[in-house]
């Protein structure tokens, strides 16, 4: 016999189609936003030599069933195990999108976990609150992230930057509910938008804060520790500054970018967290 269907919540299609394209469109928004140090935007590739703004752009638009999915899938109350079977075959997707080239598995990682805690919690009937899909990320799926963090499983640049320098990565910040991006990089562009200094200005502050703070096994991968201190080094002297309060924020922004590509450095994990914030801000009512 057939398994019974989970109860319909009234509009549901609609809502996962909604929440979907709201994080089609963050990562859009961190796809263009300039300037991104060493990352790769429609100015230029900032350090990559193997993907350009067209391969992102394929890579995206393959992945809106996806996020429609996972976000059904959280209103489901899924189990984990079935919120990886999507996140699997959506990278399977990006890499037929890209000709190979990993240009989201991250950001499905991180964006896929956050739609299916919103779908959650508005199937719960809970307001869309940040601090309410935080919860009903860690009390779905809190458990099972954090025994993902220590599956021995992967053989990524990632695991292999874990296990070479003691970072800690995407792995690390889904076992506690990605915090970067609930605690530094969504406060970091309220703060910008509630001083009025528009969108961009808040992405970039973002951006910088999250460059600043995580430990990202891309610049691990690429730069070594060396790298990694550089990164963090660069994007706090920024933050100090000011970020975009300073007068002259685009200037030194576009030197680190330059800084970057100099040393190969990219800091994808931030971008990643970035998207993650913006689909956030763009969901939650406070
Ligand atoms: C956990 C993931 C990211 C794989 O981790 P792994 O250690 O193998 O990969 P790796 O470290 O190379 O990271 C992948 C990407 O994460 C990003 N990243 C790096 N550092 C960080 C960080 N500190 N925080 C967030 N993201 C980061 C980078 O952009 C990187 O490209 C994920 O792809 C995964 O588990 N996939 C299997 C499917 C799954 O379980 N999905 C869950 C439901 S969506
Ligand atoms: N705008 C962006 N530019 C570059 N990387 C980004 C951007 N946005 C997100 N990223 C993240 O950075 C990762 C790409 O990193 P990279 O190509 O350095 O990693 P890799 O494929 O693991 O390693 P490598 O190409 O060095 O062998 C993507 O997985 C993506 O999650």
């Amino acid at each position: 016999m057939p398994a019974p269907r989970p109860a319909a919540v009234p509009g549901e299609r609609a809502f996962c189609q909604r929440i979907a394209r709201l994080a089609v469109r963050s990562l859009y928004a961190e796809l263009v936003l300039y300037p991104k140090p060493g990352l790769v935007s429609l100015v230029d590739n900032g350090s990559h030599a193997d993907m350009t703004a067209a391969t992102f752009l394929r890579s995206m638009f393959a992945l809106r069933r996806f996020f429609s999915d996972i976000t059904h899938a959280g209103m489901h109350d899924a189990p984990f195990h079935a919120l990886k079977r999507l996140g699997i075959d959506a990278e399977a997707r990006m890499l037929r999108a890209t000709a190979g080239i990993n240009t989201h598995r991250g950001a499905i990682f991180c964006l896929g976990m956050l739609c299916a805690a919103i779908g959650r919690c508005h199937a719960s009937g809970a307001a869309l609150t940040a601090g309410r899909v935080h919860a009903t990320l860690l009390d779905g799926w809190g458990r099972e992230l954090g025994a993902h963090s220590v599956d021995a499983e992967a053989h990524s640049n990632g695991s292999r930057a874990r296990s070479a320098y003691a970072a800690s990565g995407a792995r690390e910040e889904g076992a506690r509910g990605f915090p970067s991006v609930f605690h530094v990089g969504l406060p970091a562009l309220r703060r910008t938008l509630d001083a009025g200094r528009g969108m961009r200005a808040a992405r970039i502050d973002a951006l910088f804060a999250l460059m600043a703070r995580i430990s990202d096994t891309n610049v691990y991968h690429r730069g070594g520790p060396e790298g990694a201190s550089t990164v963090r080094r660069q994007a706090r002297a920024f933050v100090a500054r000011g970020g975009t309060a300073s007068p002259d924020w685009e200037a030194r922004a576009r030197a680190c970018h330059r800084d970057f590509v100099a040393a190969r450095l990219s800091p994808g994990g931030a971008a990643d967290l970035l998207g993650a914030a913006c689909l956030l801000q763009a969901v939650t009512v406070g």
